[in-house]
């Protein structure tokens, strides 16, 4: 067992282990949890009382969750003076599986965000968002149900590596005069009150990402992955993206996918006709069609074609921006739910994709659901089925009964407004 210095270990269960590459989930498994900062304590408190109550549900008190309390963000610095302890992390690595409330990051300055922090420290590569509509759910769109889509955000690179230098520092002026002196640099509009950021896309860090997104795409029968990028302009970071994208898919998946960049070649060849005969024999054998799409062009036509997505592979920045806009079109942020994951090691964090709402904290207001969709998807990685079942029929059931938190009682008729505890005991008393 894993020795902890800031705080006490678990007191009771078993830890998860990875045997062979497999999970091992013992029936008493210690899971860590972060409750998080404003409104983390409200959802954790409501989302927890669920979790206990599906699993005694499911296994009549055969299987039961040993939580584990860790700490950080503003809980950890009241009582540590740490934002995140090194316990922390190590409880995250030792026991695999977690989950965790959203933590608070300040913007301009102060501390960098933790979230990031956690997904950096222990490599989580995938940041895992499913998007799909559940009835009843009040919609901004004519056709929710058409949004089906499990977006795979590249998690440990991009601008969010934090490699970036405040304007007026010496040490960006040391990096503004290294670009123009030494790499001939002309274009910076303004050097001398320029703040400068570096956007680090890898090979490694892109293969894995999309290798995992095919791999899903291939156990869960889904048609195609879309590589979203902005390679138009962002060519050796976006662009490769896509091009290390395509090349992954053809060395290590050719039977089992057709590229776009297959079709492309196919066309300058023999023509169109062609080209598309080779992708219609292909979807007939049920293969993955990998396909890309500017980011731009990707954000209105989730909007106008949603159906024509599938499992989206994506850069960091884009994946963020495209799991808040794909969530408002089933619903909003408030069942949206997430998991980062590295698929080598086993580890994963589960946890919604909204943040803190500060403004709503303590007031047991908003909806706990995403952290309760991201227990289902734990539930599910650690081969949970029927906990994972029993809490999606239960949240469908109270959804439809128009039994809701304030997000949804404001877009629907009829509606009963219950607050994030109350929402807690319906879903319990449809469980
Ligand atoms: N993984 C994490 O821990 C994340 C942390 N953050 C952090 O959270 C803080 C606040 O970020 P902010 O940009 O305001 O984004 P938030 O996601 O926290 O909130 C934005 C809006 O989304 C709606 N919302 C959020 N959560 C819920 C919920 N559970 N139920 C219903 N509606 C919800 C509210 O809308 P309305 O006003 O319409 O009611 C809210 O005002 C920042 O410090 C940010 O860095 C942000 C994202 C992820
Ligand atoms: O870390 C943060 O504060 C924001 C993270 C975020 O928006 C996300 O992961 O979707
Ligand atoms: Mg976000």
């Amino acid at each position: 067992m894993a020795q902890f210095k800031a705080f006490s270990g678990p007191t009771e269960g078993e830890p998860i282990t990875l045997q062979n590459g497999q999970l091992h989930v013992p029936h008493h498994p210690i899971i860590p949890f972060i409750e998080g900062d404003g409104t983390g304590p409200d959802i954790w408190r409501a989302s927890q009382r669920v979790f206990d109550a599906a699993v005694q549900k499911a296994y009549g008190g055969q299987r039961k969750i040993a939580w584990f309390e860790v700490y950080a963000g503003e809980k950890a610095f009241n009582q540590f003076q740490e934002w995140l302890p090194e316990d922390t992390l190590k409880a995250l690595s030792e026991y695999i599986v977690s989950i965790k409330g959203p933590l608070t990051t300040p913007v301009g300055g102060g501390i960098r965000s933790l979230n990031v922090a956690l997904r950096q420290e222990l490599d989580l590569y995938v940041c895992q968002r499913p998007v799909r509509y559940f009835k009843g759910v009040p919609s901004p769109v004519k056709r929710p149900d058409l949004v089906d889509m499990v977006i795979f955000r590249e998690n440990s690179e991009d601008i969010y590596a934090g490699v970036e230098w405040q304007e007026g520092t010496p040490e960006v002026k040391k990096v503004i005069q290294f670009l123009r002196q030494e790499m001939g640099v002309k274009k910076i509009r303004f050097p001398e009150t320029s703040g400068i950021g570096i956007k680090p896309v890898s090979k490694e860090g892109t293969e894995r990402l999309v290798r995992s997104a095919i791999q899903y795409a291939l156990q869960h029968k889904r048609k195609s992955v879309t590589l979203v990028h902005k390679g138009n302009i962002m060519k050796f970071t976006e662009g490769a993206f896509k091009t290390w994208g395509y090349e992954l898919a053809e060395r290590e998946f050719a039977d089992q996918t057709f590229t776009w960049a297959m079709y492309d070649r196919i066309k300058e060849k023999d023509g169109q006709a062609a080209a598309d005969k080779a992708q219609d024999e292909a979807l007939k054998l049920g293969k993955i069609i990998v396909k890309d799409v500017i980011a731009d062009a990707f954000l209105q036509q989730i909007l106008l074609r949603p159906a024509e997505y599938d499992v989206i592979a994506t850069l960091n920045l884009n994946g963020d921006y495209i799991s808040d806009a794909l969530a408002a079109q089933v619903g909003g942020i408030g069942i949206a739910p997430g998991a980062n994951i590295n698929y080598e090691s086993g580890h994963a964090v589960f946890e919604a994709t909204h943040g803190t709402a500060p403004k709503y904290a303590n007031l047991d207001k908003v909806n706990p659901g995403s952290v309760i969709l991201s227990g289902v998807m734990m539930f599910e990685y650690m081969g949970w089925q029927e906990v994972a079942d029993s809490i999606i029929q239960a949240l469908e059931k109270t959804i439809e009964s128009k039994v809701v938190t304030y997000d949804f009682a404001r877009l629907m008729e009829g509606a009963t407004e219950v607050k994030t505890s109350g929402f807690a005991d319906a879903v319990i008393a449809n469980l």
